[in-house]
């Protein structure tokens, strides 16, 4: 998400509403990463469209667990300043850039970041009781934390986790979202990531500060 041609995407913003996933039969929603106003659960209605197709594709008692949507500008901020610090740490080797670009396998840099834009959606899979299904990592895993079993495309897990993250892959892709591959949980449709590996010329959703009077009105 560091790369510059991330950045250089325009966003050409369409003005689609966010729409709580809550109201989808066909999404379930865990509520750990819930904020106070529960804008968590909201997304752009064209990102939730594509998640419900993607629900359909799912095998019998095979659910999409929807984790975090939306993500305030601030929380954004906050989380990105809290990571790269704990990398600093870490890595006192590290130059400016050089811990940016770190820090942004596990959480995107506020300029460029899709959650606050409800473009950006953190799920998994679970079954119809709610019960998570093996992702061969735990959800939000650093990859200092996974040692590297956050990545998507992470060699030796176990099959079943295998199984799982195929499955994930191949019903979100078939719907048109893409995924971003340090995090098998995060995905996303009309953000500038989206864009530059779909080949838009724009993305479709800017950022939006639900604290703001008149957006907060919108949704
Ligand atoms: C922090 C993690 N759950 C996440 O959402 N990371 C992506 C890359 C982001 O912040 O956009
Ligand atoms: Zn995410």
């Amino acid at each position: 998400m560091a790369d510059p041609r991330v950045a250089a995407i325009p966003v050409r913003e369409c003005g689609e509403p966010l729409v709580d996933t809550a109201d989808s039969e066909h999404l379930r929603v865990d509520d750990r990463m819930a904020d106070e106003h529960g804008q968590w659960r909201l997304l752009r209605a064209g990102v939730v469209e594509r998640l419900e197709r993607a629900a359909q594709l799912l095998p019998p008692g095979v659910r999409l667990l929807v984790l975090e949507g939306y993500r305030s500008p601030q929380r954004q901020e906050r989380g990105f300043t809290r990571y790269r610090e704990t990398l600093r740490a870490l890595r006192p080797d590290l130059d400016e850039g050089a811990l940016r670009a770190a820090a942004s396998r596990y959480i995107s840099p506020p300029e460029v970041a899709p959650h606050p834009s409800g473009a950006a959606i953190d799920l998994t899979l679970c079954d119809d009781d709610g019960t998570e299904l093996d992702l061969g990592c735990a959800y939000d895993a650093t990859p200092e934390e996974s040692d590297g079993g956050c990545f998507t495309a992470a060699p030796g897990l176990p099959e079943r986790a295998a199984a799982n993250r195929r499955l994930l892959v191949e019903v979100l892709t078939e719907a048109g979202l893409v995924n971003y591959p340090t995090e098998w949980w995060h995905w996303s449709y009309g953000d500038r990531y989206w864009a530059l590996k779909t080949g838009a010329p724009a993305a479709l959703y800017g950022p939006h500060d639900l604290t703001a009077p008149a957006q907060a009105a919108a949704v």
